[in-house]
């Protein structure tokens, strides 16, 4: 029997038929990092590597009672939360992750999948803004998502910058913009914004078309490393790593953009 203080981090996300992406990628990556994962699923999608072809909402009672489950019963030490489709399932979200005490938050704001599917209703956008990123300890939107967010068309590492303080703003510690989407010497470097400093978190571009699920992917690896107990910075790092390492191993399956592969780094080390 394994020791009853492994650490267990909770995902509040949708479902990927293709299990790529959301809690699939979430749960795989949590199991990388030998942490318990638990689930509160907010949707469950009909996708697969070319597209999304149909989304089905939980209630917002059925996502409180999930998390009530989990956190009566086994708790968590982090949690991340990633496609929560509604206002109405960020408002029951917001209202569960207020009422915790000294919660490690890691907000992943989905909007749109790779394939173009939407994934927040925008009339949702304005809940994420006001309601869930002030409760984060680290938000990380894609390139899309930060110039939602922040108002500012990115085109250059000076958007970046600007960019990554105007979310500041919103009220989240912790500002990780991802640099998938941006291209030329940007490509590949992720932003990360503390208040203070703007550092690079740069690890190598990957050639593969193959990247169903990095970002996910890269928010369930952070909240597994605040849940093993490493600072904000250091889990941001160890979560690129790990990314990068995955990308590697990217699966070519599917007619489309297969997924990265969550755990074949696992069988590289032996
Ligand atoms: N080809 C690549 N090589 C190396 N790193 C990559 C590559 N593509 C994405 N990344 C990294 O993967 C992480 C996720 O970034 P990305 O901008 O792709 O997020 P995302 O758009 O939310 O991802 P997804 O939509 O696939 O879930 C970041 O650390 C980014 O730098
Ligand atoms: C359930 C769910 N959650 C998140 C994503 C975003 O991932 P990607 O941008 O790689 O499609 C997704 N496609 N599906």
């Amino acid at each position: 029997m394994l020791p009853g203080n492994i650490p267990v981090a909770l995902t509040i996300a949708g479902s990927d038929s293709g299990g790529g992406a959301g809690i699939q990628a979430d749960l795989k990556t949590f199991a990388f990092h030998r942490v318990h994962g638990t689930v509160a699923l907010t949707c469950v999608t009909a996708q697969n590597t070319q597209g999304v072809t149909r989304v089905d909402a939980l209630t917002p009672e059925a996502v409180m009672a999930q998390i009530e489950a989990v956190q009566t019963d086994i708790g968590f030490d982090s949690l991340k939360t990633g496609m929560l489709l509604n206002a109405e399932i960020i408002d029951t979200v917001s209202q569960a992750i207020a009422a915790l005490p000294n919660p490690k938050v890691v907000v992943d704001p989905v909007m749109v999948s790779r394939t173009g599917a939407i994934l927040l209703e925008a009339e949702a956008i304005a809940a994420m803004q006001t309601q869930l990123i002030p409760l984060g300890q680290v938000l990380t939107p894609n390139r899309y998502e930060a110039e939602i967010l922040s108002g500012i068309s990115i085109h250059s590492e000076a958007d970046i910058h600007q960019a990554a303080q105007a979310i500041f703003r919103l009220g989240c510690p912790h500002v990780l913009i991802k640099g998938g989407g941006f291209s030329g010497e940007l490509r590949g470097i992720d932003f990360w914004y503390d208040g203070e400093r703007i550092l690079k978190l740069q690890t190598h571009w990957v050639n593969t078309p193959h990247t169903h699920g990095t970002g996910c992917s890269l928010s369930a690896a952070i909240a597994a490393n605040l849940a093993l107990g490493y600072a904000p910075g250091d889990a941001a790092q160890r979560a690129k790593d790990y990314v990068t390492c995955a990308l590697g191993s990217a699966l070519s399956i599917g007619q489309g953009q297969g997924p990265i592969g969550h755990w074949y780094p696992l069988l590289k080390q032996g």
